[in-house]
């Protein structure tokens, strides 16, 4: 898969131990920032990663903050985004299976790196089960057009 990720400062450790992991898997991983754990404003990195789900260019997203709770609010402003803040394998593999989550956000501060890494690979590795999700999700995506 074609991977789009990005992080703030908080988040930049746990990032690079995904994208290794992304890698090593066979992923196609493009890095949007940020680079160092200099303090940074994380909608400056994930605007553009979720832009890039959203428009086609990546399969998934992937973003890392302190907590993964502003990444994710940000990430679900961009229209065709469904992103959700995983730090278990239910949640991981449900919203990939009923949500047909498109990106995923995990905490630094909050998840060790095995559970991050298990959290990760249930996301990617779940497919969307469709049938009665879709009618949701289809009312879901309708207040892009409405509001
Ligand atoms: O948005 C967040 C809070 O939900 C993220 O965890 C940020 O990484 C955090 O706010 C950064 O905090 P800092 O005190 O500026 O390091």
């Amino acid at each position: 898969m074609k991977i789009a990720v990005a992080c703030d400062h908080a988040g930049l450790q746990l990032k690079n131990v995904l994208i290794e992991e992304m890698q090593k898997a066979g992923h196609e991983v493009k890095d949007f920032g940020t680079y160092t754990e200099e303090s940074c404003d994380y909608p400056d990195y994930v605007i553009p990663t979720a832009k890039a789900v959203a428009n086609g260019e990546f399969d998934r997203g992937v973003v890392v903050c302190g907590t993964g709770l502003g990444v994710s609010m940000t990430a679900n402003k961009v229209h065709g985004i469904r992103c959700a803040v995983c730090h278990d394998t239910f949640s991981a593999k449900a919203t990939r299976q009923h949500n047909d989550a498109n990106m995923l956000a995990m905490g630094q501060r909050v998840v060790g790196t095995g559970v991050a890494l298990e959290v990760l690979k249930a996301f990617l590795e779940t497919d969307y089960e469709g049938g009665r999700h879709q009618r949701r999700i289809d009312k879901m995506m309708a207040l892009e057009k409405q509001q």
